[in-house]
């Protein structure tokens, strides 16, 4: 959720009704959109149901004691700016309120262009802490750009350009690798939602209960834990686009309340009986076969006819054989400058070998190798050799006790037990690990 130029969420909360009203007009003739409330029940009922981005807070609030109000803010909407209005003779406890947590002071009587100021400033700060949120797990290298030249791949691109201008959920298909994710952002970029966050969850990586939190949010003492109220992905992505990554993984026990969210744009925070609505495009991506899933009752029908309104199928790396050596141009490109190497191409031997390989780890693998590649090679040339792709095509596999880092002697083993296992549950009992943990050490040995 942003607020962004004058379209501000503001509460007032004030037990004098002039002020209220003098507040209110000098706001509203801003454009902000104004609440007041006149005192702390009031103003926990409406916290209760409204979101806010900033409070005006009247520290003396008749027989109450504005510093118990603050606190009470700070529970159920940590992330509302506080400005305490005060008069100058209790200038001591505007002090005693910021150390709770208030982020400014006004000094009554105040002029309209304070007050205005103050909003101003206040709602900035909110607006750049909210784009912050949701660029956080988002942060990584930028792509390159996703265009191609290899006809499935080029089919796909004209198809996706045309329904992101659409609000239609896409569904994105493709091996583990194939750039879903890169193209859920594209998406997202070329639609007109752009301005807005494009949020992503991981699926695998969270049980259900967390990831109802994660998605909905929740409020203090939902369960235990939850010290403070949170707004929820759903919200962060309001206006915008939410990226559920490997949906496949989406906990089955949720399913209801995802439908639910997808056909009505309603939910309630964990703990919180509120119905709220938020105006969300959802993306989703998985390498499974979600047909099958609803087959083995693993995956409800009516949530994949939700989801797959439009599905883009991304073919493997193995088939865009006219990408290959451009993809592997542009990382090296990148990574010779990102570490300062001396590499500048690739031997006629090295270029042979990238497109004979079948990368049955798709971009993320060709992007490793060539990673790698960039940081052994001592000169001008990256040979077969720096590209150390031989190892997992060849029947040579590692032995224990042979010269191999552990690292390596992992990625072999699990790359190994992934080939021979029909699915990732199955892969992860094998290994004996949970199937989040299997998740993340695929991206992170480039699998
Ligand atoms: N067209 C592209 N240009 C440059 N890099 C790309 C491109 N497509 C994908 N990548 C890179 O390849 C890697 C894998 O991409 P991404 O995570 O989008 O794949 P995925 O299909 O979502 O994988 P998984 O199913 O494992 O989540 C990332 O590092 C991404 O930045």
């Amino acid at each position: 959720m942003e607020a962004t130029g004058q379209s501000g969420r503001i509460l007032l909360v004030d037990d004098e009704a002039a002020i209220l009203r003098t507040f209110r007009y000098c706001l509203e003739d801003e454009g902000y959109q104004v609440t007041t409330a006149n005192s702390a029940l009031q103003t926990e009922s409406l916290l209760q149901r409204q979101v806010f981005d900033m409070c005006f807070l009247d520290l003396r609030l008749g027989d109450e004691n504005g510093l118990d109000v603050l606190a009470q803010m700070r529970i159920q909407a940590p992330w509302m700016r506080v400005v305490i209005v005060t008069a100058h003779s209790a200038i001591d406890s505007a002090v005693d309120a910021m150390q709770a947590g208030a982020a400014d002071y006004l000094v009554k009587p105040c002029s309209p262009d304070q007050l205005r100021l103050a909003a101003a400033k206040q709602l900035e700060v909110r607006q750049l802490s909210a784009r912050l949120e949701a660029l956080e797990g988002e942060v990584r290298k930028p792509s390159d750009g996703i265009d191609s030249h290899s006809p499935a791949m080029m089919a796909i691109l004209e198809t996706a350009r045309q329904v992101a201008a659409t609000d239609a959920n896409i569904l994105i298909l493709g091996e583990s690798g194939t750039g879903k994710g890169e193209l859920a952002r594209a998406i997202h970029g070329w639609s007109r939602r752009a301005k807005k966050s494009c949020v992503t969850i991981n699926c695998p990586s969270l049980t259900a209960e967390l990831m109802e939190s994660e998605l909905f949010g929740h409020s203090r003492g939902a369960f235990t834990g939850a010290s403070e109220s949170t707004l929820g992905r759903v919200n962060q992505a309001d206006g915008g686009t939410l990226f559920l990554d490997e949906i496949g993984d989406f906990p089955l026990t949720l399913q209801p309340k995802l439908l639910r969210f997808i056909q009505d744009k309603e939910y309630e925070r964990v703990g919180d009986p509120v119905t709220r609505h938020a105006d969300v495009r959802i993306l989703a991506a998985t390498n499974r076969d979600l047909a099958e899933m609803v087959k083995e009752g693993h995956f409800r029908e009516d949530l994949l006819y939700r989801l797959n309104v439009i599905t883009l199928n991304l073919p493997p790396l193995r088939e865009r054989a006219d990408d290959i050596l451009t993809l592997a141009d542009r990382f090296l490109a990148r990574f010779v400058k990102d570490y300062a190497r001396p590499a500048r191409g690739f031997s006629e031997e090295a270029l042979k070998a990238l497109l004979d390989y079948q990368w049955p780890g798709n971009i993320r693998e060709l992007r490793n190798v060539i990673e790698r590649a960039s940081i052994i090679c001592p000169g001008e040339w990256v040979e077969l050799a720096h590209l150390g792709m031989s190892a997992p095509t060849t029947n040579s596999a590692p032995r224990v006790g042979a010269d191999l880092s552990l690292e390596e002697l992992e990625k072999a083993h699990i790359a190994a037990v992934l080939a021979n296992s029909e699915t990732l549950d199955q892969a992860a009992r094998t290994l004996g690990i949970d199937a989040s943990t299997l998740y993340r050490k695929r991206k992170q040995l480039g699998l």
